[in-house]
């Protein structure tokens, strides 16, 4: 007889993420311009066991049922992705301006150190879709926000916003929480 060890809960999924966050995030200050405390986590993608920690994570962050995920440009790409193949689901590309060919339809938001437009196929979301918003960062929200502002418009509902960490002295979970009334999760808050 084989014994298997029981399924991880997602208090240690979330966890063994903050885990990989903590030893492999690259803090780098003054980019991508003086002032910004960047934080990436690409060191953390670039390492298996850290890839699969937080695509596990983000993948049972928010508890409501999703159809579908959308990545934000461009980090949230292969988040996304991955939280996509993990789950079963599709994916959407949310893009920066100028890049999606046909019709699309755009929002203009700011973040801690710009502006930008978000740009999104409308006809690649099933009417009512439930879809699950992944991202790297939450910063100030404003990136968060017009994304789930042009999925809403395109008849999508916001399953939950999941995001790999929150900087939270920026506020921006109350500039996502204007947007959507879905929960907003981050696997840490720093
Ligand atoms: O909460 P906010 O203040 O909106 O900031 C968060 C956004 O900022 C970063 O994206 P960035 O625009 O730098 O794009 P990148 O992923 O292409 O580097 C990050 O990946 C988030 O999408
Ligand atoms: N401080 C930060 N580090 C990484 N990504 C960000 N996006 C917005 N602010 C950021």
């Amino acid at each position: 007889m084989t014994h298997s060890s029981p399924a991880p809960t997602r208090a240690e999924l979330l966890g063994s993420a903050v885990t990989a966050l903590e030893q492999l995030t690259r803090v780098v200050s003054d980019f991508p311009s003086a002032g910004v405390v960047f934080r990436d986590i690409t060191p953390v993608l670039a390492d298996p066991g850290g890839l699969m920690a937080v695509t596990q994570a983000l993948s049972v962050a928010v508890t409501q049922p999703f159809d579908l995920v959308a990545g934000l440009d461009a980090r949230g790409f292969l988040l996304g992705a991955a939280v996509a193949v993990h789950t079963g689901c599709g994916v959407l590309a949310i893009r920066k301006a100028g890049k999606l060919a046909g019709a699309v339809i755009g929002k203009d938001y700011s973040l801690e150190y710009g502006t930008g437009r978000l740009e999104l196929h409308p006809d690649d979301v099933p009417a009512g879709a439930r879809v699950l918003v992944v991202d790297d960062v939450l910063a100030t929200g404003g990136t968060a926000a017009a994304a789930c502002s042009l999925l809403i418009q395109a008849g999508a509902r916001i399953a939950g916003v999941a995001v790999v960490m929150e900087l939270v002295d920026l506020g921006g979970r109350a500039r996502v929480e204007a947007a959507t009334d879905a929960p907003v999760v981050a696997i840490c808050a720093l």
